[in-house]
């Protein structure tokens, strides 16, 4: 992986988009000069992102790591239209993100199935909200989602009678429903043990090449974001900003669970860390 400080990357990543009046990159997600500055009470107020721009590419696989109240989940809802930012605005292929958006699914930390609905029920809310398409092709794609994450037989299960695994499938499953670009996930897999979080990993890994989806995934574990990242950014706290972006270098295009024992693996997994030890925290 390759380091390039955040103020360096402002210049390498779409010149263009920096300018106030040039117009925001035609594909993938500009974020532009955001900033999020939380009001507590009259006088009070926590700057949680010092003005930030990036551009996350069309397909790729961009993370978010650094420690708590660095802002990642803050930026995550900017990006999905659920948070207002302070300054500036996210663009998605150039259209201006303005509120909650249907080209992103968001995964979160816990998986929001609601209890009292099956499986599949869960999975079609989105579709009976939206109304995006007719709900016979909802039950189709439902179907083959449920099939593409291992969890088909299942489907009309309550969702507590499912492991933690399986939950976050589902979600995954229920946040690609309609389709989007785009997934946005909130630290999905940190309830789960190593195993089960590798596992999934991996299957995120196929979904993303084989769907071409871009993801944007916050974490805050180093392995797992270089395992699954083109790039990844780091965050530093008090202020919450972008302090860092790294690159991946000499890792295949494809990756499989084999990668992980492997010498570039954990040398990539060190360089992560030193970006990460260049913070002083
Ligand atoms: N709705 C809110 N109102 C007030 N302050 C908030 C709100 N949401 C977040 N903050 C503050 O903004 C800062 C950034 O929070 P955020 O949750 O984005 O950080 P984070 O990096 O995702 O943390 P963690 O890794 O612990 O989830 C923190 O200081 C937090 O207390």
């Amino acid at each position: 992986m390759q380091l390039v400080r955040a103020a360096e990357s402002k210049r390498r990543e779409v010149p263009t988009a920096r300018s106030e009046d040039a117009a925001p990159s035609a594909t993938g997600i500009d974020v532009r000069d955001v900033s999020k500055i939380f009001a507590l009470g009259a006088s009070e107020q926590t700057v949680a992102l010092k003005p930030l721009s990036l551009t996350i590419r069309k397909g790729e696989f961009f993370s978010f790591i650094g420690p708590s109240g660095c802002g990642k989940t803050t930026l995550l809802r900017i990006i999905a239209g659920l948070t207002t930012p302070t300054t500036g605005g996210v663009f998605i292929n150039g259209t201006q993100v303005t509120g909650p958006d249907s080209r992103i699914g968001m995964v979160f930390q816990k998986s929001t199935l609601l209890p009292w609905r099956t499986v599949l029920q869960n999975l079609l809310l989105p579709v009976e909200v939206t109304k995006s398409c007719s709900m016979q092709e909802a039950r189709s794609r439902a179907d083959r989602l449920l099939e593409m994450m291992g969890i088909a037989a299942f489907k009309n299960r309550s969702p507590d009678e499912l492991s933690g695994g399986m939950q976050q499938r589902a979600a995954i499953a229920r946040a690609l429903i309609t389709d989007p670009e785009i997934l946005a996930m909130d630290e999905p897999f940190s309830a789960l043990d190593e195993f089960t979080r590798e596992r999934l990993n991996d299957e995120l890994m196929g979904l993303q090449k084989s769907a071409q989806k871009t993801i944007i995934f916050v974490t805050h574990n180093i392995s797992e974001a270089v395992f699954l990242s083109d790039r990844i950014g780091v965050m530093a706290p008090r202020p919450g900003r972008l302090d860092s972006i790294i690159e991946a270098q000499g890792f295949p295009a494809v990756r499989d669970a084999s990668l992980r024992k492997k010498q570039e693996f954990f040398r990539e997994v060190a360089r992560a860390r030193d970006a990460f030890d260049r913070l002083h925290l």
